[in-house]
């Protein structure tokens, strides 16, 4: 019915496009949004500025492209759920070559089903607890050392957390000097996803090109000796490469290209997101004495319980209700994915305008999450607003659809076990400079 109706509005529909700037010809507004990328606004701030000027829905081009961004809820549902069949992840070649074409980032869509129906299964709950022991000791372990440093830059002490725990959790990579070359590494790949496609010696991107090239070596030598070791029966792990390397007639097995580009993807999907939200959080923690007091007595009492055992467990964070609500409204405020962008397969209309076959879509999560029609007082730090339901598709922290985030119930057990040893180990003051 749906696909009729967008049909039947194309025929006789006299929608414009929407409202928006081409820029300069071929660059279109590229140099704008370059200059906000490097601006100490960050380049959320070259959508922002245009969603006030146009509205809901605008156009732009980067890049020699079309985007369209669009910030309703509505929109959400119907892109990212995308029922139709009209909308997909796009596949930029420059990525591929950083994670892979086998990626479950890059993967076409048919391909991307069946990636994500095997790695699915990996985040099981057994996962999640042996995450939560694991990332609560690294935690333990970094907040013990804090005492003794004069100054922490918050965001680079989580990032190499995060990085630890996302190398124990696939592939059990803990040996100090392998864990460092492998950070500086993907490092480099990060970095190169963010740059132009230009592969001459001296350029980024070429340096993320050797950076992957190394980082699958080391893979590669981690799966030999792994196999070696499961021949021998000679194997205690209980990680995400166990998993796919176990041979199992019912599930069809992953190749070893296939695993090792996911394995590179897994990391980078979850270490920068993980940091920055566990940074938010204690900025947001910081900034509301009464949220602080709540969960002080909270988690107080999760100590009590717990003290007769040195590291939390799964079963203790369900004990956290005001502290789940706190880390809801933290993803909330931060939106640190900021939007999605998808690409339009068939000429349709959104929200009154025309969008055509072969141009961007971007669906604006921090505009809804910050839209007043959408929660109330948006810009107010209030995790109580989560005791009722969010409206439909209104929290878009890890996506929706076909697409949603398959680390979410990891990043939330890692959200509230920071939150409880950050609050617990230290007195939080704020200092006014
Ligand atoms: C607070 C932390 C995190 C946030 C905010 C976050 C957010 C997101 C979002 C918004 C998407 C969907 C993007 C889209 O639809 O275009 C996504 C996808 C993904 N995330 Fe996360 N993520 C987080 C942590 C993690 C962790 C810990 C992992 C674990 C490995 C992970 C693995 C993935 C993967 C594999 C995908 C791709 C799914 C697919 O394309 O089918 N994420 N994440």
């Amino acid at each position: 019915k749906f696909l009729k109706i967008m049909f039947q509005d194309r025929k006789k529909s006299t929608a414009g496009v929407p409202p928006g700037s081409d820029g300069f010809p071929v660059i279109g507004e590229t140099l704008q949004f370059m200059l906000s990328v490097n601006s100490g606004k960050g380049f959320y701030e070259f959508v922002r500025s245009r969603r006030i000027r146009y509205g809901s829905c605008f156009r732009t081009s980067l890049f020699g492209e079309t985007h369209v961004f669009l910030s309703t809820t509505e929109s959400a549902r119907l892109v990212l759920n995308n029922d139709s069949g009209m909308f997909t992840k796009r596949y930029i070649k420059s990525i591929g070559e950083l994670v892979g074409d086998r990626s479950l980032l890059c993967a076409p869509q048919h391909h991307h089903k069946i990636l994500r129906s095997r790695l699915i299964n990996l985040f099981s709950k057994r996962s999640t607890a042996l995450m939560v022991r694991h990332f609560d000791e690294l935690v333990v372990d970094a907040l013990g050392g804090w005492e003794h440093r004069g100054t922490v830059v918050l965001l680079t002490d989580l990032l190499q957390i995060t990085f630890k725990a996302m190398c124990k959790m696939l592939v059990s990579l803990e040996k100090e000097e392998e864990l460092g070359s492998m950070q500086r590494d993907v490092g480099f790949v990060c970095e190169a996803m963010l740059a132009f496609p230009l592969n001459l010696p001296w350029t980024r991107f070429h340096k993320g090109i050797m950076a992957r090239g190394r980082v699958m070596e080391m893979l590669e030598k981690i799966i030999r000796e792994r196999r070696n070791e499961i021949n021998s029966h000679n194997n205690h792990h209980e990680d995400f490469l166990q998993q796919l390397l176990a041979v199992d007639n019912d599930t069809p097995q992953l190749t070893d290209a296939e695993i090792k580009d996911n394995i590179l993807t897994m990391i980078i999907a979850g270490q920068d997101t993980t940091a920055s939200a566990l940074t938010w959080m204690v900025k947001y923690l910081g900034e509301n004495q009464k949220v602080l007091d709540i969960l002080i007595e909270e988690q107080s009492q999760i100590t009590k319980k717990a003290s007769n055992k040195p590291f939390l467990e799964l079963e203790d964070l369900s004990e956290m209700p005001y502290a789940s609500k706190m880390v809801k409204e933290s993803l909330r405020m931060a939106s640190v994915v900021p939007w999605f962008p998808r690409l339009v397969l068939q000429d349709c209309e959104m929200e009154g305008y025309k969008i055509k076959k072969g141009w961007n879509i971007n669906i604006d999560a921090r505009s809804i999450h910050l839209d007043p029609t959408v929660y109330s007082e948006p810009h107010k730090f209030n995790p109580l607003r989560f005791e009722e339901e969010a409206k439909a598709n209104s929290f878009l922290a890890f996506g929706m659809g076909g697409r949603t985030c398959l680390g979410l119930a990891l990043a939330k057990a890692m959200m509230l076990v920071f939150l409880h040893r950050f609050i617990t180990t230290y007195r939080f003051v704020r200092l006014f400079l």
